[in-house]
């Protein structure tokens, strides 16, 4: 099976299912355990920093997975703080980009 990291992800338009209940947990099993669930409908991951400049840092390596993917995190930047939230918004919930993404942003390795 492939990994999510080797795995890209497939424009969204709607109009399909959005992952709920034990397949979640198929999904999350793969990403590193600081990710959480919202209320099954976004991924949560809090990352900290010393400063803000490396925040921003990080900020704009996101960034670029994201636009490498086609996919985009919700990022709210503070001094020494991102929070990366996860979902997709063409279905209002989860797909499989979202762990996509999740997972090549736990392989920056923060
Ligand atoms: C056509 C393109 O796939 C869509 O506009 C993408 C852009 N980035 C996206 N990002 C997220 N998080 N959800 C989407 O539904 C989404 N749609």
């Amino acid at each position: 099976m492939m990994s999510l990291t080797e795995k890209k992800c497939v424009p969204c338009e709607g109009g399909v299912p959005t992952i709920q209940g034990q397949e979640i947990e198929n999904y999350t099993c793969q990403l590193k355990s600081k990710w959480t669930v919202v209320e099954e409908k976004l991924l949560r991951r809090e990352f900290t920093f010393p400063d803000f400049v490396t925040a921003l840092a990080f900020v704009n390596k996101v960034g670029a997975i994201a636009e490498e993917e086609g996919h985009h995190p919700d990022l709210h930047l503070s001094y020494g703080k991102v929070v990366v939230e996860l979902w997709t918004h063409a279905i209002q919930g989860l797909s499989e980009n979202d762990f996509i993404v999740a997972a090549k942003i736990d392989a920056l390795g923060f």
